[in-house]
């Protein structure tokens, strides 16, 4: 990781988000140290994945402070893999440039598919794809959008566990999801309780 783990950390001040015209919520803190966990609930549209894009830096808060240490890897519903490559190739555009570790191709279930372009992939399949170039990245700070959305049991499971494998080596996971999502000591913000 580019920041060493242990100096990995987020911290959020009185965050507040609008879009367009509408401020979506108002009052959120929070305070992430290396190895910590947070899952961001709420319905749809309640602002998980805006608040995901302030952490990230990829929006600016309508109010409040977000500051990091660490780098960041985002994955959300746009994996920048490009979709005519074959995956093989998609995926070794980022290898040239990512420093982390290659991923175990096989146990994300994508060894047998390194031929097929990336828009013929499945939605759990693009997933997979997208935990690869995740683990290839090396960042200390994860953002997950929605990371079991389209995946069989057996694939949320492995999430679950790379996951807190990721906090067990002391990086920072966050993750939007109104799903349940399986993480030892994972700490919960219902966004609905700032809604402006
Ligand atoms: N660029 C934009 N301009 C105006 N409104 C936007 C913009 N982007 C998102 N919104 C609105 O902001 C609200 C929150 O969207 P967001 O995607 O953050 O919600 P969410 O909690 O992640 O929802 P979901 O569970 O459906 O993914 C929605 O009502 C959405 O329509």
């Amino acid at each position: 990781m580019q920041v060493p783990a242990h100096e990995a950390r987020v911290t959020a001040r009185d965050l507040a988000c609008r879009r367009g015209d509408r401020v979506l919520f108002r009052g959120v803190s929070f305070a992430l140290r290396s190895g910590g966990a947070l899952q961001i609930t709420g319905a749809n549209g309640t602002g998980k994945s805006s608040l995901l894009r302030i952490i990230a830096g990829l929006s600016r808060p309508f109010g409040g402070v977000i500051e990091r240490e660490g780098g960041i890897g985002l994955v959300d519903e746009r994996p920048a893999l490009d979709p005519e490559w074959p995956l093989a190739r998609a995926l070794a555009f980022w290898r040239a440039i990512d420093p982390g570790p290659s991923p175990d191709m096989a146990m994300l279930g994508l060894a047998g598919l390194l031929d097929v372009p990336f828009r013929y992939l499945s939605t759990g399949q693009r997933k997979r794809a997208a935990m690869a170039r995740l683990i290839g990245q090396d960042a200390a700070i994860w953002l997950l959008d929605e990371p079991l959305n389209g995946l069989d049991t057996a694939a949320a499971r492995m999430v679950e566990t790379l996951t807190a494998n990721h906090c067990a080596r002391g990086g920072i996971a966050v993750v939007a999801s109104h799903q349940p999502f399986a993480l030892p000591g994972m700490t919960h913000l219902p966004l609905a309780d700032f809604a402006a």
